[in-house]
């Protein structure tokens, strides 16, 4: 036991982030964490002082004075001093609960605040991997009031161990086998509750992928996304039944483990009790046989119960911290997530040229964790102000292409350049603002129809005229002007005065917002799909003059949308099988011909 005891100590103390845990606090708060130090050791100090204030009375009681004056002054005023000790302990102890709530709230910004940052900093292969979600819910699960409870269980810790030195060393006056018998006696019930911390830890590892899944279930029955094909579907019962089970199969698994924390627990603490009645047999039979005095036997029944007391709550709140551990591991789990797209150490500027290209070379591209690459030998050319169209079948490889150019991936082998220069070399931030792409499941975000369209460019100043000017050029002015509010009507439903709107009227904001942004290139990735006819072929037929002297990468299922292109490429399973004008696409007759129709393209030629 004692070696198991011994391994799990080292286990705790490597497994416990401690000493991060307490970084972590000061960056949080250093203010409020001195305040909160300075009151940790004014309370232990009035605690302490309280006690041997008792125990001078005590011991005074137990010698009478031949002076009875002085002897009754000395009394009062020891009764005095003792009683102002305790009421300023009292107070010291309220104030410190204050400090802590103070204190807490502060680290709990500051855990929040971190773990946004990280979350927004990582790059987008993090969201389409398992495991990233996994830290994520336990780092968020670490949100709320987990910091508040390590932050409170922490001081407590601290207050505890610094009020057991006092007691201990007051136990050891009495008799020095007090304490060491009363540690011996209560060590296997922080053994068992370290234990299960433990394997509690474990359970909500192997557990978390189940409540991501329940918690995804849970979505699919409450969110309005969802709604009309949950009704329409009738997959309600199914899946709430699918929740149930699932959520009962979590269950048992916490039951398992609590009842046998429970029944060790039992077990433990009969232990610790019985090490508790063996020290009071021990005072008792040596007051009994005269080797006691009254002072000490008075003080014992003061100091025991209370270290007994502090030692359990020590216990308690050490098996806490170590319970909590799984939640503080993944927090700084997620903060040593590192990018997987390198920086340049030294970024090059973006040239400042009106005429500005990019250019794929020789791009190979593999998913991690795929098996085989999406994107094989990619050449294409993006010359300044020219629209380009990439056409192909549906898991061609044209997202993941989009992906690359806005550096959300780097190739696996190949560059991309822009103005000959491989985008590596630019800093990722100011490379990433020359390109605006609206994808196929772009963001419907439920704020103002102005603010929707001043996200493209959100460092920048907020001219109403630009947002109008852009709204006009992708045709979203015609909804926008019929509400009362105009470009302060916020959109959506989630919140209260939402208007909802079509999903093409959602398109013609995004596209909006590709227009309004001050990017150098903008690239549309099936973002008229939803677009009425009309609509469409007003927005391309004149989508030259709209993006003014920018460059344009336009992916469509249309041939109204790809045909005003300046070149056209052909994707087909990863790789560029055709590529030039439309008509000469037409012309050649191979897959491009095939894809929009055989007899309109003929009819068009
Ligand atoms: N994150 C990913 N990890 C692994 N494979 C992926 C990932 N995203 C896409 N793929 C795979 O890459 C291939 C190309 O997908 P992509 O989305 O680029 O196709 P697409 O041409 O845009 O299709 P569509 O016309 O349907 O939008 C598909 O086979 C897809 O399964």
């Amino acid at each position: 036991m004692i070696k198991s005891f011994a391994t799990k100590a080292h286990k705790l103390s490597t497994n416990l982030n401690l000493l991060r845990i307490i970084r972590l606090i000061w960056s949080a708060t250093k203010l409020w964490t001195t305040i909160s130090i300075i009151f940790i050791m004014v309370e232990s100090a009035l605690f302490f002082a309280s006690l041997y204030l008792l125990k001078l009375l005590i011991d005074t009681l137990a010698k009478k004075e031949a002076n009875l004056v002085q002897y009754e002054d000395r009394v009062i005023n020891l009764i005095i001093f003792a009683t102002l000790a305790a009421v300023l302990c009292a107070a010291a102890k309220a104030i410190l609960g204050y400090i802590t709530e103070k204190q807490s709230g502060k680290v709990a910004e500051y855990v929040d605040n971190k773990i946004h940052e990280s979350a927004i900093n990582l790059d987008l292969s993090f969201y389409e991997s398992p495991e990233y979600f996994d830290i994520l819910k336990r780092a968020r699960d670490m949100g709320g009031d987990r910091p508040n409870l390590i932050v409170f269980t922490i001081v407590d810790i601290t207050k505890n161990f610094i009020n057991l030195i006092i007691i201990g060393s007051i136990l050891v006056s009495i008799d020095w086998r007090l304490f060491p018998i009363l540690t011996l006696f209560v060590l296997p019930t922080l053994w068992v509750r370290i234990i299960f911390a433990d394997s509690q830890n474990v359970l909500r590892i192997t557990q978390t992928a189940l409540e991501r899944k329940t918690n995804y279930l849970s979505t699919l029955l409450t969110s309005d996304v969802h709604a009309k094909e949950v009704r329409s579907f009738g997959l309600g019962e199914y899946l709430r039944k699918m929740y149930s089970e699932i959520r009962l199969l979590l269950l048992s698994g916490k039951l398992k483990l609590s009842k046998e924390r429970t029944y060790r627990e039992l077990v433990t603490s009969a232990i610790a009790t019985l090490g508790f009645f063996s020290c009071i047999a021990y005072i008792a039979i040596g007051s009994v046989r005269g080797n006691t005095s009254v002072g000490d036997i008075t003080l014992f029944l003061v100091a025991f119960p209370q270290s007994f007391n502090v030692i359990q709550t020590l216990s308690s709140g050490i098996s806490t911290l170590y319970q909590n551990n799984i939640f503080v591991k993944s927090v700084f789990e997620l903060f040593d997530l590192k990018s997987n797209l390198v920086q340049a150490q030294h970024p090059l500027p973006i040239p400042n040229d009106a005429s500005i290209d990019l250019e794929i070379k020789d791009l190979n591209f593999i998913y991690p964790h795929a098996e085989k690459p999406t994107l094989t030998d990619i050449n294409i050319k993006m010359p300044s102000g020219k629209i380009i169209a990439v056409v192909g079948m549906n898991g061609a490889g044209k997202s993941t292409l989009i992906k690359l150019l806005c550096r959300l991936y780097d190739p696996t082998s190949g560059t991309i350049s822009l103005s000959g220069t491989d985008i590596r070399k630019y800093s990722i931030k100011e490379y990433q603002k020359q390109i605006c792409a609206v994808f196929q499941d772009f963001g419907k975000y439920n704020v103002s129809a102005a603010d929707n369209i001043r996200f493209g460019d959100i460092d920048g100043k907020r001219d109403r005229i630009e947002i109008i000017e852009a709204a006009k050029n992708s045709g979203a002015d015609s909804f926008i002007d019929t509400f009362p509010a105009r470009y302060d009507t916020i959109m959506g439903r989630i919140f209260e005065d939402g208007h909802e709107v079509s999903i093409g009227q959602w398109q013609k904001l995004a596209i909006a917002r590709s227009f309004y942004s001050k990017s150098r290139f903008i690239i549309l990735d099936e973002a008229t799909s939803a677009l009425d006819a009309t609509a469409e072929k007003e927005l391309f037929d004149s989508f030259r003059e709209r993006i003014g002297t920018r460059s344009a990468l336009i992916i469509s299922h249309r041939q109204s949308a790809v045909k005003h292109a300046d070149y056209i490429y052909f994707l087909s399973n990863g790789t560029i099988s055709e590529s030039g004008t439309h008509q000469e696409l037409i012309n050649l007759k191979g897959a491009y011909y095939n894809l929009f129709n055989k007899d309109l393209a003929q009819k068009q030629q």
